[in-house]
């Protein structure tokens, strides 16, 4: 039997109907497809970091492998699970475990409804943890408006201040759940939260969002830290830089 996508293709989907798909959007197209994109961004190199992806329906959860190079990983290699009793449908060949950050996926989906949710190993992200305490805060900045408010419809503005809460590494990363989920309930705004010494998580309502507003933050981590090395506050209001040029 042929796939079912919307590009008449004669992919085989019998042999494996959960992962083969033709349509280029199907979850575990996409995941191979975007670790490649966040590997060559270093974000996902030496096989950390991931993403997980909920079809359309929002029945099912695409997840990688652990342990492997994510920039290397097929369909095939993909775990299914149903999303209602989070019972496997699907366990690949390549090994039996998911990734461990698997519960961490699961918060985001279930605590805020995401269809996605991007971990990275960002320098950025970890220089931010460093040079910051409990939160990360920038402001001011053009890039802010391509993030979600949360709490209310619509982006945040120019002069809005963006807050990413900032929890503490854990030797494995699945102990890393309950204080993720923590944060995503004391704030309620965020779209994200970042691991100290370790790197972010970030979901969005898509996968698309969810890919925007990860590379809008690591932008934003990344110029934080140039800020902070020029001596200028990240939340420094408009004009005010001037008063910390040493020129
Ligand atoms: C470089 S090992 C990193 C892992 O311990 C973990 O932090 C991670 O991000 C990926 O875990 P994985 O189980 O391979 O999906
Ligand atoms: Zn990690």
């Amino acid at each position: 039997m042929s796939c079912k996508c919307s590009q008449q293709c004669d992919i085989d989907v019998m042999s494996d109907p959960l992962v083969l798909s033709a349509d280029p959007s199907h979850p575990a197209n996409l995941i191979p497809e975007l670790c490649t994109v966040f590997y060559n961004n270093g974000w996902v190199t030496g096989t950390g970091g991931g993403i997980s992806i909920r079809n359309a329906e929002g029945d099912k959860v695409y997840i990688a492998p652990s342990g492997v190079q994510k920039e290397r990983m097929v369909p095939e290699n993909m775990f299914v699970m149903d999303y209602a009793s989070e019972e496997y449908l699907r366990v690949p060949q390549i090994t039996k475990k998911p990734s461990a950050c698997t519960p961490l996926f699961m918060s985001a989906f279930k605590m805020r409804g995401a269809g996605a949710c991007i971990h990275t190993h960002s320098q950025s992200a970890v220089m931010c943890t460093l040079l910051f305490g409990d939160e990360f805060r920038i402001s001011n900045i053009e890039q802010i408006k391509a993030l979600p408010k949360i709490t209310e419809a619509g982006n945040l503005g120019f002069f809005d201040e963006l807050v990413i809460p900032i929890i503490e590494n854990t030797a494995h990363e699945e102990d890393l759940a309950d204080s993720l989920q923590e944060a995503i309930r004391n704030y309620p705004g965020a779209t994200a939260v970042l691991v100290r010494r370790h790197g972010i998580y970030v979901w969005g309502e898509t996968v698309w969002k969810a890919k925007v507003y990860n590379e809008a933050i690591d932008y934003l981590l990344e110029l934080a830290v140039k800020m902070r090395q020029a001596g200028i506050p990240t939340t420094c209001g408009v004009g005010e830089e001037k008063k910390y040029l040493k020129y």
